[in-house]
């Protein structure tokens, strides 16, 4: 994409701590390096719902992470009750009956769902022993264009099917890539891994990145540091 939100805007720091202090006390250390936050079940399940809350009132963009999965009116009330947060973004997983749920649950409100295409922990493999008969490239893109159809705003998948999903699905769907690793830095238990620069060049308008950046040394020069490759691959697209 070339036209899109400033380059500080499109990383999403994952708020992955123990604890809600140690969360806040990253949110402090990031200052003004970091606009766009992730909050997810660890946070959340430590007690740090009313978080996303405050870092909204702050004037940050939150990301809420549930990945919402139940019988559809289960997923449609509770996205009506996070539609009240002031979030910006929630995922839900990229099954028909919850996507379609979900749309329902938010209503009228400004809050933007994405749906989660396949995990980018996993692999051919991984989905195959799951039980699944698809590989990753065939079910993100089904889930893609099922996504669509239920009124979704965006997926959640990993950089390595950004091109063909931005390819197929054009301009109108946002495109949210964890599993990011600037060059050098840990894997870990992610599996389909690109660098922000690749990222952002295979068509994402968003890269999610924990680790990276919250167990870095200096958690804002990676996360500065990740900005500047962005804006340099932004200008190269
Ligand atoms: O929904 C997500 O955010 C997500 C989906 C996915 O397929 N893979 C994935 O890693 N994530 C999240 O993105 C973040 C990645 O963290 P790091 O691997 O530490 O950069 C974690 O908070 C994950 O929960």
């Amino acid at each position: 994409m070339n036209a899109g939100p400033d380059a500080r805007d499109r990383l999403i720091v994952a708020l992955d701590t123990p604890t809600v202090a140690e969360a806040e006390a990253l949110v402090a250390r990031l200052g003004d390096a970091v606009t766009f936050y992730k909050i997810g079940m660890e946070v959340v399940y430590g007690g740090g719902l009313a978080l996303a809350e405050h870092l909204v009132g702050a004037g940050k963009k939150v990301f809420l992470d549930l990945k919402l999965h139940d019988i559809p009116n289960t997923v449609e009330r509770a996205t009506a009750q996070v539609a009240r947060l002031g979030v910006t973004l929630l995922t839900v997983h990229g099954y028909p009956q919850t996507m379609k749920a979900a749309v329902r649950g938010r209503g009228e409100s400004a809050l933007k769902l994405l749906a989660v295409t396949v995990m980018t922990s996993c692999d051919d493999a991984d989905l195959a022993e799951a039980g699944y008969a698809a590989g990753v490239r065939d079910t993100v893109r089904r889930r893609a264009l099922q996504a669509r159809e239920a009124g979704i705003d965006g997926l959640i998948l990993s950089a390595e099917e950004a091109g063909a999903m931005r390819a197929l699905l054009g301009a109108g769907m946002l495109l949210v890539t964890p599993g990011i690793r600037p060059a050098g830095s840990a894997v870990g238990d992610q599996k389909r891994v690109m660098t922000p620069a690749e990222a952002i060049r295979a068509g994402a308008d968003h890269l999610v990145v924990g680790r990276p950046v919250t167990a870095a040394a200096d958690p804002r020069a990676a996360a500065e540091a990740i900005v500047a490759e962005i804006a340099d691959a932004v200008v190269s697209v």
